[in-house]
């Protein structure tokens, strides 16, 4: 069935379209009072999560209430983990955790591959009632943690501003970090795959934690497995999102995706040269939407024009704060829809 409004797909299929796509990432979350009430409802995040009808439904309120070009699937990165044999739990005003975390041999053999159907069945089943209730309005976007980024979690168990755990064992124990690392992979390839049969039109792929790697262990322990991904899927797009790796721009650009999400620390004229190829997706500074709206219109058309000629999606240059106002954010959306390419 044809999309309504197909921009964000044709964007990142390298054509030149009649405006420029936007949507956020953490669109779909606290900025918005409707989700808040809906997450209050279900009791928790993970209830919320796991819940397909609920899910569906904070999935499509900012399609309905912020005007967005793209909806993206309600769920978290760490439901691959938990499908592997590791469950999390959300903690509030702490972030997610994991009870268990996986640091030796022992513990990595008794994790699975993910079976997506069997492990994974809540997300494709919210995928498929958001599909229904979109009904071919926008686009709906899929994603994965990327293998990096998920194997910090597994190792840590928390959040960290250093992620020194995991890191560390990088440097003592590289073949257990690149036989978790295949299995996260593995399992990351047949969930993105089992999104794409559902509906999901395009799929992204966050590597949050990508800037705390050195430049070689960044082409050792994150690439290559990102390049499997973007490598084994090939019925949709795929973004691939790696905050803080201006370093790897040019090897990033190289890899088979369709597009590649840029932070706001990435000069926009430089990130252009280094990847001259790709659609490009970002990358406002967050912080931008606390300003007024004649700075919010200033910033985002400055951004606009510093992309333009360039196949482009707008974005932040990271998930939306919770705190920020929704009204600020509908400036923003606004304003790039109101500057045409
Ligand atoms: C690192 C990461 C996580 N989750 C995610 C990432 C990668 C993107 C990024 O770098 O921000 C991805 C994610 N998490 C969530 C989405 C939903 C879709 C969207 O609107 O973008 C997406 C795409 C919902 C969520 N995931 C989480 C919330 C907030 C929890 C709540 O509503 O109670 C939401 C809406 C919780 C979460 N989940 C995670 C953390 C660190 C936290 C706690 C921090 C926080 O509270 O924002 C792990």
């Amino acid at each position: 069935m044809k999309l309504e409004n197909d921009l964000l797909l044709r964007a990142a299929r390298g054509e030149k379209t009649e405006r420029t796509p936007v949507w956020m990432m953490r669109q779909a979350g606290r900025i918005l009072a409707e989700y808040r009430a809906v997450r209050e409802k279900a009791g928790s995040f993970i209830q919320l999560a796991t819940t397909p009808e609920l899910a569906a439904e904070v999935t499509l309120q900012p399609v309905d209430l912020l005007g967005v070009d793209a909806a993206i699937i309600f769920s978290d990165i760490l439901v691959v983990p938990e499908a592997m044999g590791l469950p999390y739990e959300m903690v509030e005003q702490r972030g997610p955790v994991f009870p268990k975390t996986v640091k030796n041999t022992e513990e990595l053999a008794k994790l699975r591959i993910a079976d997506p159907e069997a492990d994974l069945g809540y997300v494709l089943e919210a995928i498929k009632i958001t599909k229904k209730a979109l009904n071919n309005r926008v686009p709906l976007i899929g994603f994965a943690g990327a293998p990096f980024t998920i194997f910090c979690y597994m190792t840590e168990g928390k959040g960290s501003k250093t992620f020194s755990v995991a890191k560390k064992l990088l440097y003592t124990d590289p073949v257990f970090a690149h036989t978790l690392l295949q299995k996260i992979t593995d399992s990351t390839i047949a969930y993105l795959k089992a999104q794409a049969v559902v509906g999901a039109n395009l799929l992204q792929v966050f590597d949050s934690w990508a800037g705390i790697l050195s430049p070689a262990q960044y082409r050792e322990f994150s690439l290559p497995y990102i390049k499997q991904i973007c490598d084994a899927i090939t019925e949709v797009p795929v973004t691939v999102f790696a905050k803080g790796a201006y370093f790897a721009r040019a090897e990033i650009g190289q890899l088979s995706c369709s597009v590649v999400g840029l932070d706001w620390n990435m000069d926009i004229a430089e990130s252009r040269a280094l990847i001259p190829h790709k659609t490009l997706q970002g990358n406002l500074d967050p912080c931008v939407l606390y300003g007024s709206y004649d700075q919010i219109k200033k910033e985002v058309r400055q951004m606009i024009g510093q992309f333009e000629g360039q196949p482009y999606i707008a974005n932040l240059g990271h998930g939306v704060y919770p705190d920020t106002n929704p009204d600020k954010v509908r400036c923003f959306i606004e304003t790039v829809k109101e500057y045409s390419l």
